[in-house]
């Protein structure tokens, strides 16, 4: 579905440490981990196509994503970025249409069907009541989960996104998890660049370590989620306890160290 080739990322002034080479399946969910600055967003906008590797590739079905023209890229592919910041003036109506644009020919306008699959994006993220409303006037958690319904609408076969559960409460992660899980078993194959462990280790069956030395491995969520590696990767003591046979992290700190 999606490949890494002998892929490195291109950050600048970085070595280019460890080579990746991996599939994204369909119906798995891939978690990145990393600290901040390791470059799990630079990893996902290479996977979309959006920069250029240093080198190595990145296929879609089989063909190098940077020669695919974009529009076929986003027929079958979607990104949540981190930030959804307003860029200009929209309604939250039309910025989730935006997801029906790769399948709309230049000449032609929105069909009813466009709607309805834009409208049921909105109404699966609880923003039906608010699609007339300028998206500056959301709330930070609202333009999140519009920046998913806004995925969602363009019924992708691939979702890569940054840290989808931000600005999200606890109900909120939820769902958009439970969703993401949904997309998963209907076959789409999903990466999540994710700072909440508990997260990763819920929700991914394959997960990603991405270290600030451009050092990286991956592997299943069940090998890879172990606290001494994770506690080298954060360069920060963790300590992990299993509550119904689900394993949870906690970082250690001068106020909990002595639990
Ligand atoms: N255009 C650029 N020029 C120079 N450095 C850049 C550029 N883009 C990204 N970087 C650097 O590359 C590194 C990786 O950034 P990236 O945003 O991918 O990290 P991240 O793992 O997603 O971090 P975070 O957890 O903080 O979101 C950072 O040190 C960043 O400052």
């Amino acid at each position: 579905m999606l490949a890494a080739k002998n892929l490195i990322i291109d950050i600048p002034g970085r070595s280019s440490g460890t080579p990746l080479s991996f599939e994204i399946k369909p119906g798995e969910t891939w978690g990145v981990l990393g600290p901040n600055g390791a470059g799990k967003t630079t990893l996902l906008h290479t996977l979309a196509g959006l920069r250029k590797p240093r080198s190595g590739s990145v296929e879609l079905a089989g063909k190098n994503i940077q020669q695919l023209r974009r529009k076929q890229v986003a027929q079958q592919l979607a990104v949540v970025f981190q930030n959804n910041g307003e860029g200009f003036p929209a309604t939250v109506l039309e910025t989730v249409m935006i997801g029906r644009h790769p399948f709309i020919s230049p000449w032609d306008i929105e069909s009813a069907e466009d709607l309805a699959i834009a409208r049921a994006a909105l109404q699966k993220l609880e923003l039906a009541d608010l699609e007339h409303r300028l998206i500056s006037t959301l709330s930070g958690g609202e333009r999140q989960r519009l920046a998913i319904a806004t995925a969602l609408s363009q019924t992708p076969k691939l979702w890569l996104a940054d840290e989808p559960s931000n600005h999200l409460d606890l109900k909120h992660q939820v769902q958009i998890m439970e969703l993401l899980a949904e997309q998963a078993t209907a076959n789409c194959g999903i990466v999540l660049c994710l700072h909440d462990l508990n997260l990763a280790a819920q929700w991914c069956d394959k997960i990603l370590l991405l270290y600030p030395n451009g050092d990286a491995c991956w592997g299943d969520a069940d090998t890879m989620l172990a606290t001494p590696a994770l506690e080298k990767l954060y360069n920060q003591p963790l300590r992990s306890i299993v509550s119904d046979g689900q394993r949870y992290f906690i970082p250690l700190s001068s106020r909990n160290s002595g639990l």
